[in-house]
């Protein structure tokens, strides 16, 4: 190490997208390094709008190694964490800064601390995969800070051990994680099906139904039904191998029929999975259903797939449509059911990219009352308006990989003082 004044700051600093699975991994075969009972398939979505932001600096006036989560100290003692910076430090290479004269070789990372502070630009913990964000961003900073001269796979075989989602958060696009068959996990890694340009007039948008935090994690939820679950040994073995197959053949041929087809059954196989755990996992609520009821109904009117959705371990819908135009459609039904609360303005309601607004004619809250009701809803009574029941809607599409960010100007701690600007 170099003999300067040991005052040194070396930091990273590196934003990750989320992803949305649409072929759900749900099941372990092992807990500790988190291997998956079977394949799983998910789009990363739009940094720009669901991402981790972390940084991580080394300094040898470091004495412990500490993290910040959107500006709160939070112990680094769990063993995901652990298990993440141990088998990054392993990785490590040598690192010279000459401008500061600061010389880390290999073998110094297993004494030199780390501070890491992350921020998501989305609801942690909410059903929203902060986690897989999260974990990726760490392990992606990590990497550029040590020198870590790792491919990607082998960097998400590593954010696969904070979280397992968090694998396929290191591409952009269609990511396939391959549960692998190694007892030791080497196999068990993400690959990218598919980059982000590929299906590029695909419209994601989510609808926060609740951002508090859920009842049931998904760790502990995957395990009660491991334990449990009938139907999640014949999902794993028999299910999902076909559905693997046929989502690769629609993405590469942009089949949207199909992909809506495969990415709704499997959801709903997922949560039919919950409500055959003992005792049984509820992850949606009323008005998720009423999502998946519009669409539905919407699907079937047309005869053919317009929109597909999708649920992770909470209520919140993904909603996955072709094509811009479709969207249109899409937001012009979610606003006739779910039309923000009185005292709410469009601007706190809808966010992402908000042109599709345009698009859809709705400017002003006032637009959105005179909204009305779907062709396909015709004869169903009652056309009943459910104001409030969504927080928020967020317009997104598939996005890139995690990302360096080189301006200073981002990162979240401070090259001075080695703690986050803001801490909460
Ligand atoms: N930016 C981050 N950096 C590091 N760890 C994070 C970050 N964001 C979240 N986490 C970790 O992930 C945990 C939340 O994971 P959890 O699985 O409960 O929720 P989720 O990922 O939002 O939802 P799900 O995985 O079910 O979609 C946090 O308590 C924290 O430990
Ligand atoms: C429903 C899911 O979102 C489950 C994600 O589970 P996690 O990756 O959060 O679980 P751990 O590996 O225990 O951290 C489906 C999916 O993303 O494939």
């Amino acid at each position: 190490m170099s003999t300067e004044p040991e005052k040194w700051i070396l930091m990273a600093t590196a934003r990750s997208p989320t992803n949305i699975a649409v072929i759900k991994y749900w099941g372990k075969r092992d807990e500790t390094l988190i291997l998956p009972i079977n394949d799983s398939i998910s789009i990363t979505l739009d940094p720009d709008h669901l991402s981790a932001t972390t940084t991580v600096a080394v300094s040898p006036s470091f004495e412990s190694d500490r993290m910040w989560l959107n500006g709160k100290e939070i112990a680094l003692t769990g063993g995901r964490y652990q298990n993440c910076l141990r088998e990054i430090r392993n990785r490590a290479g040598e690192v010279e800064d000459q401008e500061k004269g600061i010389r880390i070789r290999k073998e110094d990372w297993g004494r030199l601390h780390v501070h890491v502070a992350s921020y998501n630009n989305f609801p942690t913990a909410a059903g929203l995969a902060s986690s897989a964000a999260g974990f990726a961003c760490l392990v992606y900073s990590l990497a550029k800070l040590m020198n870590a001269k790792e491919e990607l796979g082998e960097l998400s075989s590593i954010a696969r051990q904070g979280s397992g989602s968090a694998c396929r958060s290191l591409y952009g696009g269609f990511v396939k994680w391959k549960m692998g068959s190694d007892a030791n996990g080497s196999d068990s890694i993400a690959v990218q099906l598919a980059s982000d340009t590929h299906w590029k007039d695909l419209v994601v948008i989510v609808a926060v139904v609740s951002s508090r935090q859920k009842e049931t994690s998904s760790t502990s939820g995957m395990r009660e039904s491991v334990d449990t679950s009938t139907l999640l040994e014949h999902r794993a073995k028999v299910v999902v191998p076909s559905r693997i197959h046929q989502m690769e053949e629609a993405i590469k041929n942009h089949d949207f029929a199909s992909f809506a087809q495969l990415t709704c059954a499997d959801s709903n196989q997922f949560h039919a999975v919950c409500l055959d755990t003992r005792p049984p996992i509820f992850y949606m609520n009323d008005t998720s259903h009423r999502i998946i009821n519009l669409v539905e109904r919407w699907n079937q009117h047309e005869g053919t797939p317009q929109v597909a959705y999708t649920f992770d371990a909470g209520p919140n819908a993904v909603l996955i449509a072709p094509n811009r135009k479709v969207a249109t459609l899409l937001l012009q039904r979610l606003l006739f059911y779910f039309p923000p609360p009185p005292e709410n303005d469009l601007t706190s309601y809808i966010l992402g990219d908000r042109s599709i607004l345009h698009e859809a004619g709705v400017q002003s809250p006032k637009d959105v009352e005179t909204l009305v009701p779907p062709p396909e809803a015709k004869d169903k009574v009652p056309n009943k308006r459910y104001a409030g029941d969504v927080s928020y809607f967020i317009c997104t599409k598939s996005g890139k990989g995690p990302m360096l960010l080189t301006d200073e100007d981002q990162a979240l701690i401070s090259s001075e003082t080695g703690i986050p600007k803001i801490v909460t």
